[in-house]
């Protein structure tokens, strides 16, 4: 493990999309098995935003067999994850830039995905076709997901991760922080659950508010979007596209017949390095 450190420490990237925010470590170059170094006690200590560098999500890029990259995904509390769109858009751009060319072919842990530079800049994703039975959402018993048996009427999909999408008349007054943590931890969902509030606007805008599984309040959720826009369209409020506002801006989503797309604006705010010393005291 430590050899994958760099002698004088541990090179990241901080990156944002729509204000969710992530440390990013490329590891290309190591090879797909013995790329990642984050242990959950190093990514718990970077995730501290006093005593580390503060995240939503940590992003390890890898070398993967068949695609231009993998990605592995940490939450701030040190447990991984299976999606996380936003982290996605924010290291194909990097990817891209870098490797000089407007597409590329990744590998996360739900197989892979494929990411792409819009005219405008903005980076598109797409997040594979969502999940709809419950065992593979996972639910921990067979109830309809279209109508979950849980306060509030929610809708759970797997987007790679579970969300448990609840529609409401005015997503500003929800008291997440209360509610977050009690959805997130209910006995329906074996894995947690990632937790949506969203309100109509029209037929192709909404408003959606997150707690994230793992690591709180969040100002965006990629696969959140995807899930609430799969939700609704499943529950017939709106069409295949929509537009959501989230509280660091604004993201799209696309349900096509070759998957959920995904997307919005990114930013590499600074380049740093972790201490040598720092990493070998949380591994
Ligand atoms: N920010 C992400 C999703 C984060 C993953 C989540 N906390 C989990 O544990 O599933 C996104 O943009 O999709």
């Amino acid at each position: 493990m430590k050899d994958n450190a760099a002698p004088g420490g541990l090179p990241f990237m901080k990156m944002h999309g729509a204000g969710n925010d992530f440390v990013v470590i490329d590891l290309r170059g190591r090879g797909p098995v013995t790329g990642a170094v984050m242990t959950p006690g190093l990514a718990r200590a970077i995730g501290d935003r006093n005593r580390g560098v503060g995240f939503d999500q940590l992003a390890e890029i890898t070398d993967a067999d068949g695609a231009d990259f993998g990605l592995v995904f940490w939450n701030s509390d040190g447990t991984q994850a299976g999606a996380c769109g936003n982290a996605t858009r924010c290291v194909a751009d990097h990817v891209m830039r870098g490797l000089g060319v407007e597409q590329v072919s990744l590998v996360t842990a739900r197989g892979g995905l494929r990411a792409e530079r819009a005219a405008d800049g903005r980076i598109w994703v797409n997040m594979g076709h969502p999940q709809l039975d419950w065992a593979s959402i996972p639910l921990s018993q067979e109830v309809d997901h279209l109508h979950l048996p849980l306060a509030g009427d929610p809708v759970a999909v797997g987007m790679g991760n579970p969300h448990c999408v609840h529609f409401v008349p005015d997503a500003e007054a929800v008291d997440l922080a209360i509610l977050g943590p009690q959805i997130e931890h209910a006995p329906l969902f074996p894995q947690r659950t990632n937790v949506e509030f969203a309100s109509l606007i029209s037929p192709c805008r909404m408003r959606m508010r997150v707690w994230e599984r793992g690591t709180g309040i969040t100002l965006a959720c990629g696969s959140g979007a995807c899930a609430t826009a799969v939700a609704a369209h499943l529950r017939g409020m709106i069409g295949p596209r929509v537009a959501l506002e989230v509280d660091g801006g604004e993201l799209e989503v696309d349900w096509r017949d070759d998957g959920v797309w995904l997307t919005g604006p990114v930013a590499r705010v600074f380049d740093g390095v972790l201490s040598a010393d720092y990493v070998a005291a949380h591994r």
